[in-house]
């Protein structure tokens, strides 16, 4: 049977070592804090990021990031993705050539605007990169409610190998070569997903939440396109798929940022009182910075930019959506079907 590592204990990594091992692969689960570790492999129990739910005595719980790392069929990225860099930084020396990495984490560097194919292209480049990604909240998954994710890597070999890994009666993988356009779904959708928290939060309704979503894929797509990927990927789980969960559900960490800060949180009050990481935003300088360098028109990335880094008041941000110039629904779409209309 496979050995896995799954580096990063929060909720995601968690609920993954769980869903692996109940499949009978060997999985070690590597936790940053060794305190937490200590009293995870005593209660059986991610209390601070997934509670209510045990652990299976098969997955081992491990604070040494060498052992956790070395001699692994595969190894899990499930940190936030802030943190991908540093983790390949320190664990590249015990990372063997042609290693299968597994990316679950969803976000965009900053200053870099690398994404994580990137990141560990740079910095482990014989590794075999694919990114496991799609609607999938860890709490549910955990509790083995049906999930349905996609699995991309540009060799169709290691793409279908990552499905086998990781199928289950209760988690669908399906796959896709579109590496791009995958990692581009997963990490946008967030930056969208804190702008139908924060509609919620100033109490509007589901009109406006269907508005944001709807026009928030098309600009993911928009950049997505421009950037590499293919259009219809934004289509699919990854893309309409991920943003539908993340803007609707209540275990969404950046739905319930973005209500605190369209309630009147400040950003640093809605950040700690989430306590876990809400990748979209750091994502949305990123969304940002992208939008500028690829020269692509974001709008409603580019008033969360400013309401969450520029202070600008989220009312005015309605405003200046509600009232741009007068559009054709379907540019972008309408160029790709070649409509002349
Ligand atoms: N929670 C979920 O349902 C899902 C999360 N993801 C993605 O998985 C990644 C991890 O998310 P969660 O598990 O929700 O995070 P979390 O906030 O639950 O846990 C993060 C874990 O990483 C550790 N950590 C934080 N900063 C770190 C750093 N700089 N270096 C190393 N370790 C660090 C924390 O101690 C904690 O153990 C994110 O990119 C997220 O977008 C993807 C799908 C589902
Ligand atoms: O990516 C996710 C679900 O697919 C998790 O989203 P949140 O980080 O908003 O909880």
């Amino acid at each position: 049977m496979e050995k896995i590592g799954v580096i990063g204990g929060g909720s995601w990594g968690t609920a993954l070592a769980i869903l692996l091992s109940k499949k009978g692969y060997e999985v070690e689960l590597w936790i940053r804090n060794k305190a937490q570790c200590d009293s995870i492999n005593i209660s059986k129990e991610n209390v601070k990021y997934l509670p209510g739910v045990i652990i299976p005595s098969n997955v081992r719980i491990i604070n040494d990031l060498e052992r956790v790392v070395k001699n692994k069929d595969i190894l899990v990225l499930a940190t936030p993705s802030h943190g991908v860099r540093n983790i390949l930084i320190n664990s590249k020396n015990y990372i063997k050539s042609g290693q299968i990495i597994v990316n679950v984490a969803k976000g965009i560097e900053n200053e870099s605007l690398m994404r994580i194919s990137q990141v560990v292209n740079e910095i482990v480049p014989k590794s075999k990169y694919a990114i496991l990604s799609g609607p999938s909240h860890a709490e549910e998954v955990a509790r083995d409610m049906p999930t349905t994710v996609v699995a991309a890597s540009r060799e169709k070999d290691i793409a279908n190998y990552v499905q086998d890994i990781f199928m289950a009666p209760k988690f669908r993988v399906y796959t896709n070569p579109d590496v791009i356009g995958v990692e581009l779904g997963g990490s946008l959708k967030n930056v969208i997903a804190l702008g139908a928290g924060i509609s919620d939060g100033l109490g509007y309704g589901d009109n406006t939440k269907a508005a944001l979503m709807t026009r928030g894929i098309i600009e993911m797509a928009r950049l997505g396109e421009k950037m590499g990927a293919n259009y219809e990927t934004f289509a699919g789980l990854s893309g309409i798929g991920d943003l539908i969960v993340t803007c609707t559900s209540m275990h969404s960490r950046n739905r319930r940022a973005g209500i605190l800060i369209g309630e009147g949180k400040t950003l640093e009050e809605a950040i700690s009182s989430v306590g876990m990481v809400v990748e979209g935003i750091k994502t949305a300088k990123s969304a940002y910075e992208l939008a500028d360098k690829y020269n692509v028109i974001m709008p409603i990335a580019e008033e969360i930019y400013e309401v969450l880094y520029k202070g600008k008041d989220v009312k005015n941000s309605v405003v200046n959506l509600m009232l741009r110039d007068k559009k054709h629904e379907m540019e972008d779409i309408a160029k790709i079907l070649n409509n002349e209309w």
